[in-house]
């Protein structure tokens, strides 16, 4: 079996007419995920509600409080939601999809000049090839950070650091798709504290100063789209997340009721999940739900998500209001930055994230109080 320093994932080198070679080649064992995480096909359909963003702010107190009824049911339930009329430039979105060609359609050699560091997070990633030995996803990414604090144009500086001079205009174009998703962030963070019954500030104000994370998806065409993962079954360790999918390429799957869902592509919406944090901040009471995205061998689909996640210094603990003896809490008070760590250095995401990472700190804080003691 080749060994894969990095994995060509635009596989420029396999046949990408099936119809001429019948038998088809076998993809990479490392990318072949277990039976029982296989992707299904011919899921149901799942159609939620939408929530219409403009209309709920518009100052129409029915179509307020409508919304707010709507949001609580599905984010004590799964923690999906699509918001149309969202009010980000439709121009805006499709030169973010576009500019993601320019990038991935270039060489390896030429993408890895963006590569992800060890311990980082921002970068370029290929297949996960040097993060983990098995399940790798089907997809190449590229992520990085943005900053709500206006004076920084951290993204438009990302791109001219690790790409050149000749990428400023890029990194122009996602800084101000990142600013439009923070803003959508912080009205969604208005109606959450409204829905939880904690007030129309107090999570807009929590997340003003947000430190948040984009990531672009390109998941290439696979030529055995039943035996690989896009994406692996997670929850979003981050507090809530925006993601766009491109065109008509069906890929995005929840699980509700207990299976999975297919989540239909429109480019007029956006699909907006509950993250990890946020479940955190509502003491439990909003889901952060189970997801994943499937592959195929006729087209590639590309997402955009936005990772809203608060500023370092906040601590993430609910709300007062939101513990008593019925809803004792849950999850202990931390900051994102060790959620982070924990994420890239400790734990691959799925599921449990959160309990891990609760077990994870209790440990390391009783180990580290052991440590202190025995030291007297
Ligand atoms: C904080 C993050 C870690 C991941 C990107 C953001 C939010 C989602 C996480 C992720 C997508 C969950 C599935 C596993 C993962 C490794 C991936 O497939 O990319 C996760 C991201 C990451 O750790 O890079
Ligand atoms: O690409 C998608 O549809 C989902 C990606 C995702 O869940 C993620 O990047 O966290
Ligand atoms: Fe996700």
């Amino acid at each position: 079996m080749p060994t894969f320093s990095t994995l060509d994932l635009n596989l420029r080198n396999i046949d990408n007419n099936p119809s001429s070679s019948p038998s088809k080649i076998p993809i990479p064992s490392q990318f072949v995920w277990p039976d029982h995480e296989k992707p299904t096909l011919n899921l149901p359909q799942l159609h939620m509600p939408s929530i219409d963003l403009m209309s709920a702010i518009s100052g129409n107190p029915v179509a307020l409080s409508e919304t707010c009824f709507l949001l609580d049911q599905v984010c004590r339930k799964h923690g999906f939601f699509i918001v149309v009329n969202h009010g980000v430039d439709a121009e805006l979105i499709a030169k973010a999809h576009e500019f993601m060609d320019l990038f991935f359609g270039m060489k390896v050699e030429e993408k890895q000049r963006a590569e992800r560091k060890v311990g980082e997070h921002c970068g370029y990633a290929n297949g996960f090839v040097g993060r983990f030995s098995c399940k790798l996803p089907w997809k190449e990414t590229l992520s990085f950070r943005y900053s709500a604090d206006c004076n920084r144009n951290v993204v438009e500086d990302y791109f001219v650091n690790a790409l050149g001079e000749d990428w400023r205009n890029v990194g122009k174009l996602y800084q101000q798709y990142c600013q439009a998703m923070s803003k959508v962030s912080l009205t969604i963070m208005e109606l959450l504290g409204m829905s939880l019954g904690v007030g129309r500030s107090y999570f807009r104000d929590f997340f003003e100063g947000n430190e948040s994370i984009m990531r672009l998806n390109y998941y290439p065409i696979c030529q055995n789209p039943d035996q690989t993962l896009g994406t692996g079954p997670h929850c979003d360790p981050t507090s809530l997340t925006i993601l766009h999918q491109h065109d008509s390429v069906h890929g995005l799957q929840v699980f509700v009721d207990q299976q999975w869902h297919s989540i239909p592509p429109n480019p007029q919406a956006f699909v907006v999940n509950i993250g990890d944090t946020f479940t955190a901040l509502s003491n439990g009471m909003y889901k952060s739900c189970l997801h994943r995205a499937v592959v195929n061998e006729e087209a590639v689909r590309k997402s955009l998500a936005f990772f809203l996640c608060p500023n370092e210094e906040k601590v993430v603990k609910p709300p007062g209001c939101l513990v008593d003896e019925k809803n004792p809490r849950i999850f202990p008070d931390f900051r994102w930055p060790t959620f982070l760590h924990f994420s890239q250095e400790h734990y691959r995401a799925d599921e449990k994230t959160l309990h891990a990472f609760s077990n994870w700190l209790f440990q390391t804080k009783f180990s580290t109080t052991l440590d202190s003691l025995s030291k007297c």
